[in-house]
């Protein structure tokens, strides 16, 4: 069997009196969209903070890419290929989307800042940042300000930026928030497309897109895990169905 692209073994991470991360574990496999549900104050962030570097765990260890990562700094986890978006990635309203996602381009290539003239004349930059653009859907749009985009299309693009470092997984951290039916659903198409490009590890409260997305969910709950499998096995689980999911996916 391949190994997992990222592996965490008993993580724990507290602040003050409260365990915010009580001994989870979890693995994402290459190509993999792993969901992470769970309510309110669950631990979801938390617990991705970590893996992305942002927090450092009290204890447990994190594998990725075949590297003990638990001890390295967040860039240096960007590095081996983890991008986390909406958190790493910030969209510039006043530049045109082509633009944004050509500046990511650029700052994945290690490059210091350069004036936008430059990144605008270089060629490489930007057919590089129109594969990203077509990547989510959004090539029709390379010449609008990032302002003038919905809502839908400005979590496109951020997703656009975080693919500009040809991420091996990408954090998602509730892309469907704020979305209505229609366009999460053309965000749930476009993630499943680029299942070929990454692995993903998915936090989101829209069960729709969950149950349609996930190859497999972890169900957190007060910073315990207290479910994994298949989303038929999550569906099927009565723990999972009491703790959260109620009858909302009955
Ligand atoms: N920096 C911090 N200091 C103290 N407590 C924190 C900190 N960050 C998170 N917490 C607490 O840890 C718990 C887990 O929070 P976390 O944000 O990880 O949950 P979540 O599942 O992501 O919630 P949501 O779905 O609302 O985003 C909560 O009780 C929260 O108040």
């Amino acid at each position: 069997m391949a190994e997992p692209l990222l592996s965490a073994q008993g993580l724990v991470k507290r602040f003050g009196g409260l365990l915010a991360t009580d001994n989870v574990s979890i693995e994402v496999m290459p190509g993999e969209i792993h969901a992470l549900i769970g309510p309110n104050g669950a631990g979801k962030t938390t617990l991705v903070s970590q893996l992305t570097g942002n927090l450092r765990p009290d204890s447990g260890s994190i594998r990725f890419a075949g590297r003990d990562v638990t001890r390295l700094p967040l860039h240096a986890r960007v590095r081996l290929g983890l991008a986390r978006s909406f958190q790493i990635t910030a969209v510039l309203r006043d530049f045109t989307a082509l633009d944004n996602v050509a500046l990511a381009v650029q700052a994945h290539d290690g490059h210091s800042f350069r004036f936008l003239a430059d990144v605008r004349a270089d060629r490489r930059l930007r057919d590089s940042a129109r594969r990203g653009l077509e990547a989510v859907g959004l090539q029709a749009r390379a010449e609008t300000l990032a302002s003038a985009l919905s809502h839908g299309e400005q979590r496109q693009l951020e997703i656009a930026m975080a693919l500009a470092g040809e991420p091996r997984l990408l954090l998602l951290d509730e892309p469907m928030a704020g979305m209505g039916p229609e366009e999460s659903q053309r965000l749930v198409g476009m993630l499943r497309n680029l299942k070929s490009r990454c692995g993903m590890l998915l936090i989101e409260h829209d069960m729709d897109a969950v149950f349609a997305l996930a190859d497999r969910i972890t169900v957190l709950v007060y910073g315990r895990a207290i479910a994994s499998g298949t989303p038929d096995q999550i569906r099927g689980n009565a723990q999972v169905r009491q703790a959260y999911l109620g009858e909302e996916v009955a």
